[in-house]
């Protein structure tokens, strides 16, 4: 087959349609001498490469395609389909909506209409992208009585019992996510024998997405699964898909743990994308914590920038970091339209994970229909969901990496017309400094994800689970490296060995104890007292600090008050309240080194990667107003929690301090300033958010006896983020102290070192000392 040479698009129909939306924006928002915009580019349209159908794809295959528009296949769709026919593991990684789904339905519908035996697996991180997928499968399929044995069925939390057993008997075609994988059809594998035997294809759709523990965790039960796969007959092929991403082949081979082929051309033709990077103003004579200047929220910021645009007709989608920031921004921006346009007001909404299956499958279909012109989301809507016509994007808040915001951003212009994407700016170091260092965010590859499926932490729970799966052989632990912990295992009762391999302990039942998204157990759900109504979930490990008691809790736009949180119970009862302050809880952290793993001594400052234990205890919180003054303080009696984990370490001798100018007195408020802003820009090196890590400032540690800074993993086992901190110190700390440098407030801001989450309050912070240890860092490192 040879692939054609560049066909031309016909015209683009909206050429400076983005811009224009942009400059409509602004307008009433810049002033001569300012605006929030601090950089714009134009991203310009890109044409298609075509190829011809490779000749093994089945003809009614084909004519699916055709019926759907797809006359001719793009020159890397069929590169990577190839790849998968011919027997290897294969991922292709392009852009948004440069059609990876045919990469894998023309695989997986040729083979199950050849072999009526066949069966296949398609897996993706969230429900909602498995929900999208088998509906675009039923458009593609309907009608076409060649495909009826296929019955192509999801089978993940949202799915009946009775359906769920029609599936596992009927379906040649299950659609899941890696927990009801793992616990679901791993769990009960036996069950599944006839389905397993007949696996042809293995589907796994936004591999990027699986990174930290959700990624290591996700790691190993692929590797159950093709063992499990294996045993019973079957010999599958992976199929994996990903936005553009670095090291994608590698990134597919760790989830596997087997080499895999990489497509990371994109043939597939977009219009032009008009970006913008915007940084909320100050609001005037208003002051934040310590005297410090306070900016628009992103979230403000976006809500007008998306109600400007729905008012000029553009159908936008804004993603917001926290599922709070949601509910926040769409009722802003229904309020602000209320002034307006009130017939606009109901077409806006909320969309985000943790709402009942039945009203986010309404919304998806609202949003999809146009009946929704604006919607804000988390990035629950930023995976595959195939949402197309969008004009605009607004991205409040850096969404943590590249990948993400190229996804995201992604979702504009899928028509091929002009289209606008805005990135908004949170009050925080990195984000902060990507508006003021455009090429670090668009210039820049993508990072490879970063997962460790030999965390012990991770490791072992699954090992046990494969145990219970089947008897676990010599070289099954060989392959996974576990000699140590299988010894392990087994001393301590959990295994036992036997002539032919490790068996799990009797009365085990080590599936349930796995939470695969990195909880540390379970789940707690959010339950209005007043109607004795499901409100939704949040995972044990964050309840004490975001649903305890007197917290307040934010709805589908609704507010509400927490009454009591109960950690044993795994509930946390609330009352509809609209108070007109938020909160903000207080913890107490201290850490404790349990392992050295590496250190260097550069002259007076050591660099270190730990083992640590780290115990937080949410001592009580604080309400703010809503224009983030104080208001007072509220204790509370809460249990500590433990979590074993990784940190990168630092400490500097008293004396290096004392000369760069630092009295003993200004060592808590530089080190504790330092501190939050390596936190701010941890993600710039590793793919992870600053609710994926903790840290904590002292003095004097009593394991060093120097003044000590920590940066650790908030997962049990660690995760891999800590390791990278480590791995890319200089660039890290490099990058922290321009970004601090750069920001031009006086005394710290949440732009440079305050932090949002601090459990201090963000006492004692020194911006100028905070530098001066940055500064002394790099000095005896380079
Ligand atoms: N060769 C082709 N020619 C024309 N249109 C195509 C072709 N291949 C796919 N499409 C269309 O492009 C759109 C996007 O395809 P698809 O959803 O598979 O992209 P994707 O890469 O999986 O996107 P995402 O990043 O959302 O996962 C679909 O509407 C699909 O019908």
């Amino acid at each position: 087959m040879t692939a054609e040479p560049v066909v031309p698009e016909p015209a683009q129909p909206a050429v400076g349609f983005g811009a224009e939306l942009l400059e409509r924006t602004l307008a009433g928002v810049s002033t001569e001498d300012w605006s929030p915009v601090t950089h714009q580019t134009v991203i310009p349209s890109r044409t298609a490469r075509y190829d011809d159908w490779p000749r093994w794809i089945a003809p009614a295959v084909r004519a699916a395609f055709a019926d759907a528009g797809i006359t001719r296949p793009w020159a890397h769709q069929v590169r990577a389909a190839d790849a998968a026919r011919s027997g290897d593991h294969v991922i292709v990684a392009s852009g948004t909506a440069s059609g990876k789904s045919l990469v894998y339905q023309s695989a997986v519908l040729t083979e199950l209409l050849a072999d009526p035996t066949a069966t296949a697996l398609y897996l993706s991180p969230t429900k909602a992208l498995g929900a999208d997928q088998i509906r675009a499968l039923g458009r593609l399929l309907a009608g076409r009585s060649d495909f009826n044995h296929l019955q192509p069925c999801a089978y993940d939390g949202d799915t009946d019992i009775e359906i769920r057993q029609w599936a596992r008997m009927h379906s040649r075609w299950i659609f899941t996510n890696p927990d009801m994988l793992h616990v679901g059809i791993l769990g009960n594998h036996q069950r599944w024998r006839h389905f397993f035997r007949h696996l042809k294809y293995i589907v796994i759709d936004e591999c990027h997405h699986y990174r930290g523990v959700f990624g290591s965790n996700t790691a190993m039960v692929l590797r159950r699964l093709l063992r499990v796969a294996r045993a019973a007959g079957g010999n599958p092929i992976v199929i994996g898909a990903s936005a553009t991403a670095g090291a994608p082949g590698a990134a597919l081979s760790r989830l596997i743990g087997e080499p895999c082929t990489e497509v990371v051309e994109d043939t597939s033709p977009h219009g032009e994308r008009t970006v913008a990077l915007w940084e909320p103003g100050f609001v005037p004579e208003v002051t934040g914590g310590n005297g410090a200047p306070v900016r628009r929220s992103a979230g403000a910021d976006a809500a007008r920038i998306m109600a400007d645009l729905v008012v000029e007709g553009a159908r936008t989608l804004c993603f917001v970091r926290s599922r709070r920031g949601v509910e926040v921004t769409a009722r802003t921006t229904r309020q602000l339209l209320a002034d307006v346009d009130p017939d606009l007001v109901d077409r806006i909404a909320a969309y985000r994970a943790g709402y009942l299956a039945d009203d986010r499958r309404k919304l998806e279909s609202d949003i999809a229909d146009g009946r929704l012109l604006g919607v804000a989301t988390t990035n629950a809507l930023e995976l595959g969901v195939d949402i197309s016509g969008l004009d605009a994007i607004v991205v409040a808040g850096y969404p943590g990496t590249v990948a993400s915001f190229w996804q995201q951003a992604g979702r504009a212009g899928r028509r091929g017309a002009g289209s606008l994407v805005v990135l908004v700016a949170r009050d925080d170091p990195l984000d902060t400094y990507l508006v003021h260092h455009p090429d670090a965010l668009l210039d820049k590859p993508v990072e490879m994800t970063v997962t460790d499926p030999a965390n012990p932490y991770v490791l072992g729970p699954h090992l046990l689970c494969a145990a219970a799966e089947l008897p676990l052989t010599e070289s099954d632990v060989e392959a996974w490296d576990a000699a140590e912990l299988v010894d392990e295992l087994t001393a301590i009762g959990h295994l036992r060995r036997r002539p032919a391999g490790w068996y799990v302990a009797a009365g085990l039942e080590p599936h349930a104890d796995i939470d695969i998204r990195g909880g540390i157990g379970g789940q707690v759900m959010i339950v209005d007292v007043t109607e004795s109504r499901l409100l939704g979930t949040v995972d044990s490990g964050r309840a004490p600090s975001t649903v305890h008691a007197g917290a307040v809790h934010i709805h589908q736009g609704a507010s509400y008050v927490v009454d009591e949180l109960d950690l044993d119970e795994g509930l946390a009862l609330v009352h509809p309240d609209e108070p007109d302050w938020t909160t903000m809880a207080r913890e107490s952290t201290s850490v404790d080194i349990t392992e050295v793993v590496h250190s260097n001594q550069f002259g007076a400052v050591s660099v270190q990667l730990v083992a640590v234990d780290v115990t937080h205890q949410v001592t009580g919180y604080l309400r703010k107003s809503l224009t983030g003054e104080v208001l007072d303080s509220v204790e509370l009696d809460m249990p500590p929690q433990t979590l074993h984990t990784r940190a990168v370490m630092y400490t500097i001798t008293p004396e290096a301090l004392e000369e760069v100018g630092l009295t003993v007195g200004r060592f808590p408020g530089a080190l504790h300033a330092a501190e939050h802003a390596a936190i701010g820009l941890l993600p710039l090196v590793a793919t992870c958010d600053r609710w994926d890590i903790g840290g904590l400032s002292t003095n004097v540690h009593p394991d060093t006896g120097l003044p000590t800074v920590f940066v650790y993993d908030g997962y049990a086992g660690g995760a891999g983020f800590a390791e990278r901190g480590h791995t890319a110190f200089v660039t890290w700390i490099t990058a922290t102290r321009d970004a601090v440098l750069s920001c031009t407030c006086e005394r710290g801001c949440p732009s440079c070192v305050q932090s949002p989450k601090c459990g201090n309050g963000n006492e004692p912070l020194d911006k100028d000392g905070a530098l001066r240890v940055l500064t002394l860092l790099l000095r005896e490192m380079t």
